[in-house]
């Protein structure tokens, strides 16, 4: 790689974090509270903003015949009714079942695991390979940007609560799919620009960007950023050939 690395931006699962802490640590949680948190929440602004945007989305994607899920009509307002429940419940499991990447469904889950940080129950897995990794960069003061689907309330969530420790003071920045979904191009050029507009004057070339989504590293790749595969248990298998570095540890990262 010849321009110097001046940045690194990760991907959280399958990357600094398992696939199986999401599938069966997040995930889980969000399906065995929901019902009650939604019940016990349902009135405050922040749940009321959330079902709000998850029943617009419903409406946009069906209108636009994407992956169908129950549509539920809810209005901010809207009070508590077994109906407007069972649907809301309806609506963000089979989001989930699909692995949806919305925005909504993503702010949601967010607001959810504050409780499963905060009371000690979640613990956040990230790879031993990853926090000597951390320590490197600091020590060469190459920062550290986070960019994942999980929104960027559970990003801070998973780093400020894993098995090390807080790890949050390691991390400059965070991108969410409010910068856009990470299979689409614009969303890095969103970000360098971000990034450059907070006083950080940086190409994309000088940007390593690792994750385990070969479709991520190639919309990147297509803005110019250096893109190294993360290859960890659970990952989706590479195609046979492709023109990306496969790593399956931060160590043999090129920086
Ligand atoms: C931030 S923890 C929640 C992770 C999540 O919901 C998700 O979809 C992770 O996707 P990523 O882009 O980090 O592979
Ligand atoms: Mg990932």
């Amino acid at each position: 790689m010849s321009t110097d690395i001046k940045l690194v931006l990760l991907d959280i699962e399958g990357t600094t974090t398992s696939i199986s802490f999401v599938a069966e640590e997040l995930f889980p949680y969000i399906r065995q509270h929901l019902r009650f948190y939604l019940e016990s929440t349902w009135s405050t602004s922040q749940t009321q903003e959330d079902l709000a945007h998850l029943s617009g989305l419903s409406i946009e994607d069906d209108a636009k015949g994407d992956k169908g899920f129950p549509l539920f009509n809810f209005n901010k307002g809207d009070g508590l009714t077994q109906e407007r429940l069972d649907d809301a419940v309806k609506n963000v499991l089979s989001q989930m079942d699909v692995d949806r990447k919305s925005t909504a469904l993503k702010a949601l889950q967010g607001h959810m695991w504050k409780d499963g940080y905060a009371s000690g129950q979640i613990k956040a897995h990230i790879y031993e390979d990853v926090l000597p990794s951390f320590e490197r960069w600091k020590s060469k003061a190459v920062p550290i940007y986070i960019y994942s689907s999980g929104s960027i309330g559970a990003q801070k969530l998973l780093f400020a609560h894993t098995l090390y420790g807080d790890l949050s003071p390691y991390l400059v920045g965070h991108y969410d799919t409010t910068s856009g979904l990470k299979t689409e191009s614009q969303s890095y050029e969103n970000i360098l620009k971000d990034i450059n507009e907070k006083g950080r004057e940086i190409r994309a070339e000088e940007v390593l960007f690792v994750t385990d989504n070969i479709l991520e590293a190639e919309a990147a790749t297509k803005v110019g950023m250096r893109c190294v595969l993360s290859v960890r248990p659970g990952t989706k298998e590479l195609p046979a050939s492709h023109p990306f570095l496969a790593v399956s540890t931060f160590q043999s990262l090129p920086i």
